[in-house]
């Protein structure tokens, strides 16, 4: 069987280095180029890269996108900066590329993935949800894209149960005080030297709370999910936002 041939974009950051080592290390795969900044992207067309995994930062990865699918590259996609008009731009140019496929995950690891899917089904019964997300101080955005998507998920739910806003009686408050607000759901952004990736999801009811806590230790925890996206994508046509698509969850 022919090996995948895959390229990393944004090789020598925290998250592209490992997934370099992680593609190397994949009997199914070969590493056919790995770029960093000011490298030429012709590179990935000349190595003939089926597949390219993102990762480089919000500034850079629609350029990246737009060139690898006008020569039918797929993309597995880490990097943060997801707006509705960014998306919509993107689907644009996957409907000009039929057959290509990209997926976007907020989170490549699976406990993160998963703390999403327990939100999702959690926020309908609690008056109250807030999100906390703790990261690195070399982090560039805030909030997170896993604690926005987060948010927008419980937020989805709480709608669709038809929920009424949160209780807040807040009328005086520091600029930043209440968090970010993202859907009506508040999202609070630590950064803290020692700490990689982590997200709690508080959620309160009368005379109840629970929180659901996740912690990446190492960016070895989002490895497995980049490896199952670059496998799975190839035959996904389109845009895919989550991993949890590849997931057998339900
Ligand atoms: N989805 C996930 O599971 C997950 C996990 C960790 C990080 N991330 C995201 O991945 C992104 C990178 O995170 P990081 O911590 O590795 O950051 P980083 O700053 O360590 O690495 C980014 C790298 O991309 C390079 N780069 C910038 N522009 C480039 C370009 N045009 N072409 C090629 N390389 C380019 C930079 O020089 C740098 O080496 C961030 O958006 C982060 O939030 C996602
Ligand atoms: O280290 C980062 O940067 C991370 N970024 C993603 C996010 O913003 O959610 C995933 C977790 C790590």
């Amino acid at each position: 069987m022919s090996k995948l041939r895959v390229a990393v974009l944004g090789a020598k950051g925290r998250i592209g280095s490992e997934a370099v080592r992680a593609v190397e290390a994949a009997d199914d795969m070969e590493l056919v180029a790995a770029l960093g900044r000011g490298d030429e992207l012709q590179t990935l067309v000349e190595a003939g890269a089926q597949v390219v995994v993102e990762l480089t930062t919000p500034d850079a990865v629609m350029d990246n996108l737009d060139f690898c699918l006008r020569h039918g590259i797929h993309g597995v996609v880490g990097t943060t900066g997801w707006t509705e008009d960014r998306l919509a731009q993107l689907r644009g140019w996957l409907d000009a590329a039929p057959g290509a496929g990209v997926l976007i995950a907020p989170n490549f690891s699976l406990g993160a993935v998963l703390t999403m899917r327990f939100a999702q089904q959690a926020a309908r019964f609690f008056e109250s949800a807030e999100i906390v997300e703790l990261h690195h101080p070399n982090k560039a955005d805030a909030p997170s894209g896993t604690a926005a998507r987060t948010a927008r998920l419980i937020a989805e739910a709480r709608a669709q149960a038809g929920c009424p806003p949160q209780p807040d009686a807040t009328t005086t408050a520091l600029d930043g005080a209440r968090g970010a607000d993202v859907d009506g759901v508040p999202v609070h952004s630590v950064r803290l030297r020692g700490l990689l990736a982590h997200q709690e999801v508080l959620l309160g009811g009368v005379g109840e709370t629970l929180t659901i806590r996740h912690d990446s230790l190492h960016h070895s925890s989002f490895m497995p999910g980049i490896l199952l996206g670059v496998r799975r994508v190839v035959s996904a046509p389109g845009l895919t936002v989550g991993l949890e698509n590849f997931l057998d969850l339900d």
